[in-house]
């Protein structure tokens, strides 16, 4: 996993020389500790020699300036390695989450997302240096020791070398379980940040609903979980953490009692065994900082998981043979099952709308209509059947080719806190100041502008807010007038816009739809919408309830005459009529 991060990197000659560095440095400072042999010897005397000491003394005054220098090429070095590493894992990320289906983007998904290109990214890219340097560090200084030793007493070296396989096999132990108690934490603070981002995203509607403190209970419920779960990680780690420092300690114990054991038999001089247990210090302080080292590296580890994870998420599929242009704008269902996850939506579709004609896709709510205009603009992939759109099937056609030709109007506009300008030239960003007033005029946008107090360059707000609902969809109406889309899906509002929205909205719908050089599918609501439609789709639970053109539905008195009868009833009593 942390190899296939690796391979990340953009310029992995940058690891070889990190490595390499760290290893000079921690071989030298080794070395530099087994300069206190000759240097104690000399000094530790009856009678000091710093004559014999001055040559290892001054070794040493240039081995720790040496030290210094590499230390300081080191740092700067690590740190640019880690800032590359964390930006090449955030592009691939955000290069891959570009090709995910739309369905994948759930509230959990989208606080793992933010997690891996944030915190994640950045942890991996910078425990990478920081784990990297020392974990060299803590293997190779205890080895150079050892080696040190067996040149002083090779049975008291032969005790240092004892400790290494216990204490590895208890920080076996304990790497493991910090690694679950951090995955358990990782996944409860992912948590907090998907009901934080539900939250924000929820506020309107419990303010409406008055459940504005239901929202922060379910954040809070999410709170105490982190904690307990931190509680819990604490506990579970701690047994396993103190076995491992009493391992340490016992080594040291194990080293002394040794030493002083052949010191005072006599065959360990007490210089030599004053050398011995300052370099136990120094072997057993490494040994000490694997079990932090071993933390981190786990969480590294975990992060890796979590950011391949997203990274291992399927994309969009494409056929072979992939379609370069549309050779009509004709659309066909055909035998179109569809679920999202384990909820069955669409079962056998199968309809057809010739190039140039209006359809209007009528149901009782959730019978699949919206899923349906989902399908063809490719935001998921059927389960069986097929999607056609001019002739090719969806996952043949490249998705530029695809998304050039097809204009959506969905009930929610969502428009960015730019100019209403910035708004519509997203259809066509080369649009032509004339082609601008042009689609304005045609989506009846142009008597919103003219009211607005800047005109063209009026802030919309986030997410459109300045602009009432109506005036939102008018700006999406006009976006795909600009685009010269030939294809036109359009969810109209279901809910009764206020009389001038309602007629702005319906005539500009009607315009689409007159032009027989495109095709428009319309989620209709209105009486008029449906009457001017050329054919009429009915859903029912999924399925093709009826097809036929409005007047032989209506007249053939089921679901459409029905649902029909409704609109007629509800617009009837939220348009106040004049006489
Ligand atoms: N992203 C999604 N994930 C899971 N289920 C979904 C998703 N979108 C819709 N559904 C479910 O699929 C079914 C069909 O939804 P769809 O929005 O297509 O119906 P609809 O006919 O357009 O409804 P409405 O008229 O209320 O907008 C519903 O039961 C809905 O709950």
């Amino acid at each position: 996993m942390i190899r296939k991060l690796y391979n990340l990197w953009p310029d992995r000659s940058i690891l070889l020389r990190i490595g390499a560095l760290q290893a000079v440095l921690a071989i030298l400072q080794g070395l530099l500790l087994g300069l206190l042999v000759p240097i104690l010897r000399a000094l530790l005397q009856a009678e000091p020699d710093f004559q014999a000491a001055a040559p290892w003394l001054i070794a040493g005054a240039i081995g720790l300036l040496l030290y210094w220098v590499l230390t300081v090429i080191a740092t700067p070095i690590g740190f640019a390695a880690s800032m590359e590493l964390a930006a090449a894992l955030r592009h691939h990320v955000m290069r891959h989450v570009a090709t995910l289906p739309l369905g994948w983007f759930t509230a959990a998904n989208k606080a793992r997302l933010a997690r891996a290109v944030t915190a994640d990214a950045g942890n991996i890219g910078h425990l990478a240096v920081v784990i990297g340097a020392p974990a060299i560090v803590s293997m190779l200084v205890p080895l150079t020791i050892i080696g040190v030793a067996m040149t002083l007493e090779w049975r008291v070296a032969l005790v240092f070398l004892a400790i290494i396989p216990v204490a590895l096999l208890t920080l076996r132990h304990s790497g493991r379980i910090a690694s679950e108690a951090d995955i358990e934490l990782e996944e409860a603070a992912t948590e907090i940040a998907g009901r934080a981002i539900e939250l924000g995203q929820a506020q309107t509607v419990l303010r409406a609903a008055g459940q504005g403190q239901s929202g922060g209970i379910r954040m809070r419920e999410a709170l105490d979980e982190h904690r307990a779960s931190y509680r819990r990680g604490l506990r579970r780690v701690m047994l396993p953490d103190l076995s491992y420092t009493a391992i340490v300690l016992g080594g040291f114990i194990a080293i002394l009692a040794f030493s002083v054991y052949l010191l005072l038999s006599g065959s360990l001089a007490l210089t030599d065994t004053i050398v011995l247990l300052v370099l136990a210090v120094r072997y057993l302080e490494p040994l000490g900082n694997l079990i932090e080292l071993i933390g981190a590296l786990r969480a590294m580890e975990n992060a890796a998981v979590r950011v391949q994870s997203i990274l291992d998420t399927p994309t969009l599929r494409y056929l072979p043979h992939a379609a370069t242009a549309l050779e009509h704008t004709g659309i066909e269902f055909e035998n179109v099952t569809f679920s999202y996850g384990n909820t069955p939506v669409l079962s056998d579709v199968t309809f057809r709308c010739p190039a140039g004609s209006t359809t209007a896709l009528v149901g009782p709510s959730g019978s699949g209509k919206t899923t349906v205009t989902r399908l063809i603009a490719r935001f998921f992939d059927v389960d069986a059947g097929c999607v056609r759109v001019g002739g090719a099937d969806v996952r043949q056609l490249d998705p530029g080719v695809l998304l050039n030709d097809i204009a959506i109007v969905f009930q929610e506009v969502y428009l960015f806190d730019s100019s209403i300008e910035e708004n519509l030239r997203l259809a066509r960003p080369d649009a032509s100041s004339e082609e601008l007033n042009e689609a304005a005029r045609a989506a009846r946008l142009d008597e919103v502008i003219e009211r607005l107090p800047d005109g063209w360059q009026t802030r919309v707000g986030e997410g459109g807010s300045r602009l009432s609902g109506g005036e939102r969809q008018r700006v999406s109406i006009a976006r795909a007038f600009l685009k010269q889309a030939r294809i036109v899906l359009i969810d109209e509002a279901a809910s009764a816009l206020d009389p001038e929205n309602e007629r702005a909205v319906s005539e500009a719908i009607a315009r689409l739809a007159r032009d027989r050089r495109r095709t428009v599918i319309v989620i209709a609501h209105r009486p008029a919408t449906l009457v001017a439609a050329d054919q009429v789709v009915a859903l029912e639970g999924g399925r093709v309830a009826e097809i036929g053109s409005p007047t032989e539905l209506r007249a053939a008195g089921g679901i459409f005459a029905k649902l029909y009868g409704q609109y007629e009833q509800a617009r009837s009593w939220h348009i106040p009529r004049r006489n």
